[in-house]
């Protein structure tokens, strides 16, 4: 199998959707998950590029290894639920950094997931690839509806964030309203929009990283042990 060209990396406090999303886009469905040990990836062939999605772990006992998965992607999604504001604080306080090891032209997503769940989300009725995100209305819903938690405006203010803490031009970079999306991994709204979004944005940053010299992968051998991990917990 050929090395994968790119990467890209998801991120973000436990049960956010990280591995829902993953399994929506790649499996086409909505499957139990388990809470992620470690971090795992898909293989995706877009174009002529390979490029390997990773899925990690949000809970705290796994956050040293963070920083190694993302160790020279090339976009990093930051995962949060659009009904916890707490998750959304917690990609600028616990996850941000890790994000120091990605490539310099690392390209941000920021993606509030579970609009399902909320009052002003769209409703259920499989894959709307392509729609804008946080349309309100749509029946058929059967679980409780809950206060959304999260506005798009906020993810849109942690993007520039971003920029400021990368200390990034914001006319340099992808817009915050291209860049921040709402999506729900069980009725797959959005998420196709989101992935393929990316793969787009990220094939120049291959380019740009093949011509500044070898892939950079995840080395297990050459990381530092994860300072935060306990003896005994890690996958
Ligand atoms: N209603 C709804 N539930 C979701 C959605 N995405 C994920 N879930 C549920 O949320 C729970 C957690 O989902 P996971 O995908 O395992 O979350 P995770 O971010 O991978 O969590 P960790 O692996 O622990 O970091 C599961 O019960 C999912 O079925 C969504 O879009 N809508
Ligand atoms: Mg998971």
């Amino acid at each position: 199998m050929r090395k994968p060209d790119g990467k890209i990396v998801l991120l973000g406090d436990m049960n956010v959707g990280k591995t829902s999303l993953l399994q929506r886009y790649m499996e086409r469905r909505f499957p139990d998950t388990v809470s992620t040990v470690g971090g795992a990836f898909y293989l995706k062939q877009w174009r002529s590029y390979n490029i390997s999605i990773w899925d990690t772990a949000g809970r705290e006992q796994f956050h040293g290894l963070g920083s190694m998965y993302c160790r020279g992607a090339a976009a990093v999604i930051l995962t949060y639920d659009v009904n916890n504001a707490q998750s959304l604080l917690e990609l600028e306080d616990r996850f941000l950094g890790l994000t120091d090891t990605a490539s310099a032209d690392c390209l941000f997503a920021i993606v509030g997931n579970k609009v399902d769940l909320s009052e002003e989300g769209p409703g259920e009725g499989g894959q709307e690839g392509g729609q804008g995100p946080g349309l309100a209305g749509g029946g058929g819903c059967a679980a409780p509806r809950l206060p959304k938690q999260v506005q798009l405006e906020d993810a849109v203010a942690f993007y520039k964030k971003i920029l400021k803490y990368k200390m990034l031009d914001e006319k340099e970079v992808p817009a915050a309203e291209q860049m921040c999306f709402e999506t729900s991994a069980k009725t797959g709204h959005n998420v196709d929009l989101l992935f393929e979004t990316l793969f787009d944005m990220v094939v120049p940053v291959i380019l740009q990283q093949r011509a500044q010299g070898p892939p950079q992968t995840v080395d297990i051998t050459s990381s530092r042990p994860p300072a935060r991990t306990r003896s005994g917990c890690c996958a």
